[in-house]
C-alpha cells in the first residue's frame, strides 16, 4: 500500500485507528478454545466487527511465536484473511527486527514477501546497514522505534550523545538512509509532549503511536502535538479494544470500544478543516 492510499483510507473512514491483534489464549473467551484454531477464530471475529472503524491492524508477532508452529499458522491465516477480504487495510507486523544486512534482508523477505505485510517495526540500534535492506521494497514501510511508550525508554532513548537525545539522532540520521521515503516511526502515546520537537525533525512522516488505552496515553494530546495536514498518525490500541469482553459478546464489545476511539478521532480530524 502506498502512503497516499493510507491517507485516502484515513479520510474515507474518518479514522486513524490501528487495532493491535495481541491475541493471548489466556485472555480470549474460553469457549473459543474448543475451536480448531482459537487464535484465528478470535482474530477473524474481531476484524469482521471492527474493519470499518480502523485503517490498520497490528499483530504483535510475539503473541504468535509464543505458540510455535501453530502460532505462525494462525498469523499466516490472519494476514491472508485481511489481504483477501480487506485489501485496503494497512497491515503492520510488530516484530521489532533488525540485524546485519544479509540477515535483515531475510527478515524483510519473510514479512514483506512471504507473509505480505505492508509494514514491519524495526529496532534502529544496529544502524544504517541493518535498516536499509527493509527500505528497498516498493510500497512497503519500515517503522523505526524512535521513542517508545515504556518506562525503559528513559534508559537510553532520551540520553544525550554529543548534545542530542538518542531518539532525535535516530530520527534525523535515518532520514539520510537510502529509501528513507519508506520510513515511519514509533512514538509512544505516553510521551505525547515530545511530539512537538519530533515534528520539527520529521514534519511529514507517519508515526505509529501505541500506548492509548491500557497504557494510559491521551489521544487528544497526541493529536494536539503530532497531527499533520495529512493526519500523519496511526494510533494503536490492543488490549483496550480486543479484550473489552471475554464473553459471547466479545466482538460486539470490541466494536463499541473501537467506535469510541473512531468518534474521538473524527472530532480531532474536524479541527483540521
Ligand atoms: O513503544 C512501543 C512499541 C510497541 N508497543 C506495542 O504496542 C502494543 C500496545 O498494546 P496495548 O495493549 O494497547 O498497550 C503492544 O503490542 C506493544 O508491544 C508498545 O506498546 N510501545
Amino acid at each position: 500500500m502506498t502512503t497516499q492510499e493510507l491517507v485516502d483510507q484515513i479520510h474515507k473512514k474518518k479514522s486513524f485507528l490501528c487495532i493491535g491483534l495481541d491475541t493471548d489464549l489466556e485472555k480470549i473467551p474460553q469457549f473459543l478454545l474448543e475451536e480448531e484454531d482459537p487464535i484465528y477464530s478470535f482474530n477473524k471475529a474481531i476484524i469482521d466487527a471492527t474493519h470499518d472503524l480502523c485503517v490498520a491492524y497490528k499483530p504483535n508477532i510475539a503473541f504468535y511465536e509464543a505458540y510455535g508452529v501453530q502460532g505462525w499458522s494462525s498469523l499466516r491465516k490472519t494476514i491472508e484473511y485481511l489481504n483477501t477480504n480487506y485489501p485496503n487495510i494497512f497491515t503492520i507486523a510488530d516484530a521489532k527486527r533488525g540485524d546485519i544486512g544479509n540477515t535483515s534482508t531475510r527478515y524483510a523477505k519473510a514479512f514483506f514477501e512471504d507473509l505480505n505485510f505492508d509494514s514491519i517495526t524495526i529496532a534502529p540500534y544496529m544502524g544504517r546497514d541493518s535498516v536499509e535492506p527493509f527500505l528497498q521494497f516498493k510500497d512497503k514501510h519500515t517503522i523505526l522505534l524512535a521513542l517508545t511508550s515504556n518506562e525503559g525508554a528513559f534508559d537510553f532513548q532520551t540520553k544525550k550523545i554529543d548534545g542530542h537525545e538518542l531518539y532525535k539522532e535516530v530520527l534525523s540520521v535515518s532520514t539520510t538512509y537510502k529509501g528513507s521515503e519508506n520510513l515511519m516511526y514509533v512514538v509512544g502515546a505516553t510521551k505525547a509532549e515530545y511530539l512537538k520537537e519530533i515534528r520539527e525533525i520529521v514534519p511529514n512522516s507517519f508515526l505509529l503511536v501505541p500506548g492509548v488505552g491500557a497504557q494510559g496515553g491521551s489521544l487528544k494530546d497526541v493529536c494536539n502535538y503530532g497531527m499533520t495536514k495529512d493526519i500523519g498518525l496511526l494510533i494503536n490500541s490492543s488490549r483496550g479494544i480486543i479484550y473489552a469482553s471475554n464473553q459471547h459478546d466479545y466482538a460486539e464489545a470490541a466494536k463499541l470500544k473501537a467506535r469510541e476511539l473512531q468518534i474521538a478521532m473524527e472530532k480531532e480530524m474536524s479541527r483540521l478543516n
